[in-house]
């Protein structure tokens, strides 16, 4: 992959007077794409090039299910081809999607997470937005969908980057992309945010307050931080630091009570410190699926204690909680 797909994002930043990070950027993405970047990258290449022309639809970003809608259904045929094609692609963890019909029934409803926060969000129109570990692209495709000027997610996970851009070959939105970029890759320019999101991926940090101030450093001052992360149950400030797994994942470093999250966030520069939600997560906001046939959260949870993972820990509860930069 070469910045070939990245293009019309940067003409857009050109046109949004975010030129001066177009050259950075670009020597990032290229960076992550050197050769070797992914064995399966031709393969994933090679899909998205064989992906159907669909018949005239509209795009629908406002919804549960992200994608197109049209008068008629598709042919058998052509939903065939379709199916076929995205399945290379497997596993879709970030959904739904559907397109003209065909459901792509993700391991997670992510709907059901932005369900949970877009009430308490201050509204995205125009706002300049970084989505930081976007997996696909789904909630970014609704931060747009709220009427956001410009949405910029960045995920390492190359198989989530081809994923976007399959969806988009279709939706055929400029001013959102999925970069392949970690946040420690972020070129130094990079700043001024109005909305910054870092959704599931602070556990999975090793310095709990460095991400906290490169997000803060993200934004602009009085900017909006959305963290959604795994939480401990219960009072005081406490924090959980798995021994080895957690629901089988190997790289959680912590779990932190939401008292304890909330003073991180006051140290880190962090004003107006809110909690939107706090969720246990269910076996029917994360399951396998047939677009995910890997095992998913029942499978990591302990059969006959549900409060419990398989390694003896609490069960994933989540919290979203919204601050400002001071
Ligand atoms: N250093 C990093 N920088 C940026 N992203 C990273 C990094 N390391 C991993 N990721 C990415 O962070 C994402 C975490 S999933 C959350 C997706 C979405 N936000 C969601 O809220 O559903 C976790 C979950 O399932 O909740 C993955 O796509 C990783 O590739």
């Amino acid at each position: 992959m070469d910045l070939t797909p990245f293009k019309p994002f940067f003409d857009q930043l050109d046109r949004t007077a975010l030129a001066a990070w177009r050259s950075a950027l670009e020597a990032a993405v290229l960076a992550r794409l050197g050769p070797g970047a992914h064995g399966d990258l031709p393969q994933w290449e090679a899909a998205l090039t064989e992906l159907p022309d669909l018949p005239e639809s509209t795009a629908v970003l406002d919804a549960s299910c992200v994608g197109l809608r049209g008068a008629d259904p598709l042919s058998e045929a052509m939903e065939a081809q379709l199916r076929e094609t995205l399945m290379r692609l497997h596993p879709w963890r970030k959904g739904p999607f559907c397109l003209r019909g065909l459901h792509l029934d993700t391991e997670w409803r992510s709907d059901w997470k932005w369900d949970r926060l877009a009430e308490s969000l201050t509204p995205l129109k125009d706002r300049l937005v970084l989505d930081v570990g976007c997996g696909n692209g789904y909630h970014a495709w609704r931060m747009l969908g709220e009427g956001a000027r410009l949405v910029m997610g960045i995920d390492p996970t190359l198989l989530y980057v081809v994923q976007f851009q399959a969806i988009n070959r279709y939706l055929g939105r400029d001013c959102l992309s999925v970069l392949p970029l970690g946040i420690e890759d972020l070129p130094k320019g990079i700043t001024g945010f109005d909305t910054v999101f870092s959704m599931g991926v602070f556990y999975h940090r090793r310095s709990p307050m460095d991400h906290l101030l490169e997000l803060g450093r993200l934004l602009r001052p009085g900017g909006e931080l959305v963290l959604e992360t795994l939480v401990l149950e219960g009072d005081g400030e406490r924090v959980l630091v798995p021994p080895g797994r957690y629901a089988s994942m190997r790289n959680v470093w912590f779990i932190p009570t939401l008292e304890a999250l909330e003073v991180w966030l006051a140290r880190c520069g962090f004003v107006g410190v809110r909690v939107a939600d706090v969720t246990r997560t269910s076996r029917e906001e994360q399951r396998s699926t047939d677009w995910m046939r890997f095992q998913s959260l029942p499978d990591h949870l302990d059969s006959e204690d549900p409060d419990r993972t398989i390694e003896g820990l609490p069960a994933p509860t989540r919290a979203i909680l919204i601050a400002r930069r001071g």
